[in-house]
């Protein structure tokens, strides 16, 4: 077996579908161990919850964007994974943040104290075949080129919710002539795609690139993140209010609440549809929601103003 910790740095915009791929790959792990490093765009790192399993050998990174103010926090953590590997962890799943660019994490699996104990097999980038593109601004239009351009494997996420011809549309938009792409639904890969034999002349899938492109900050991009937190149960009636006027602006949102009837929910909206499903209660937890959006501040004054109104 190689020395080396394989690496995989999943990437792709906001709900394209990363954590659902991890989860795919924890279901598919097939005896072996993964470790996972998981960093969103707010605060709060709502992925911990979502990541199917808490585990010992999931990390959390919050508060943005790997690009630039978690740099070094990404490398220790990277560190303290690949040192467990006498631990026999045997593959390392990264997740990007929706919003950064995985070069960034590229760059950091570089630093030759990383690169001696820890090979990156490559990057796959999520694109979600049913957001509309078009209606991005142009600096998330270039993240998302930049994001694409970065993948070694290009996952078509979503196709059931469009037809051939409009992934057909969407191919032709996004790849660059040579990007090596697969159409996906809940980000279903087979595991063989990820997981190469570990062997010293394995070739990974991981090619070429051009130049990365320039680093981006939340704010560069024209966004803003809200997180919220509230030691209770929320208000249903109130929680359907705020869903149910929820602004384009918002681009994503995604939480864990705890209702008054003692359920506790995962809710999530990506492309303008929402999703929610029960999630077994915990010991002290708390309902928290996290959203991102276009930093325009009558919309922000809104949500806030609602949230308010959440606390039961
Ligand atoms: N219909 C459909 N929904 C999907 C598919 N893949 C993922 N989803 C849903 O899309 C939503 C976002 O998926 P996630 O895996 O959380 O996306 P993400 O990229 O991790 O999101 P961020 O980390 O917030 O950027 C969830 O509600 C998923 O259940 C798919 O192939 N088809």
């Amino acid at each position: 077996m190689s020395e080396e910790l394989g690496v995989t740095v999943v990437a792709g915009f906001l709900g394209a579908g990363k954590t659902t791929l991890i989860n795919h790959l924890l279901n598919q792990a097939d005896g072996r161990r993964l470790g996972v490093m998981v960093n969103d765009f707010g605060a709060l790192n709502i992925d911990e919850a979502l990541v199917d399993e808490r585990r010992d050998d999931l990390i959390t990174l919050s508060n943005g964007c790997v690009c630039c103010s978690l740099q070094g926090e990404l490398s220790s953590s990277i560190e303290a994974m690949v040192s467990r590997r006498g631990e026999r962890l045997d593959h390392l799943l990264i997740e990007c943040s929706g919003v950064s660019d995985p070069e960034r994490v590229v760059n950091v699996l570089r630093y030759p104290r990383i690169r001696a104990r820890a090979r990156l097999e490559g990057v796959i980038t999520l694109v979600d075949a049913a957001l509309d593109y078009a209606s991005l601004s142009p600096a998330l239009r270039h993240l998302v080129f930049s994001q694409i351009a970065n993948g070694d494997l290009i996952v078509i996420n979503k196709s059931d919710l469009v037809d051939d011809e409009d992934i057909a549309r969407l191919e032709q938009a996004l790849l660059l002539p040579d990007s090596r792409h697969v159409r996906a639904t809940q980000a279903a890969l087979p595991a063989d795609f990820i997981f190469w034999p570990a062997l010293p002349d394995t070739p990974s899938f991981r090619r070429a690139h051009s130049q990365p492109l320039p680093a981006t900050r939340i704010e560069d991009l024209g966004l803003k993140t809200l997180s919220w937190q509230h030691p209770g149960a929320v208000n249903l009636t109130e929680l359907r209010a705020l869903l149910g006027h929820m602004p384009k602006q918002i681009l994503r949102f995604k939480g864990v609440v705890l209702l008054s009837d003692g359920r506790r929910l995962a809710l999530q909206r990506a492309a303008g549809r929402l999703t929610s499903w029960e999630l077994e209660r915990k010991e002290n937890e708390e309902s928290c929601l996290v959203f991102i959006g276009e930093d325009t501040p009558s919309h922000w004054e809104d949500i806030v103003q609602r949230l308010d109104r959440l606390r039961a």
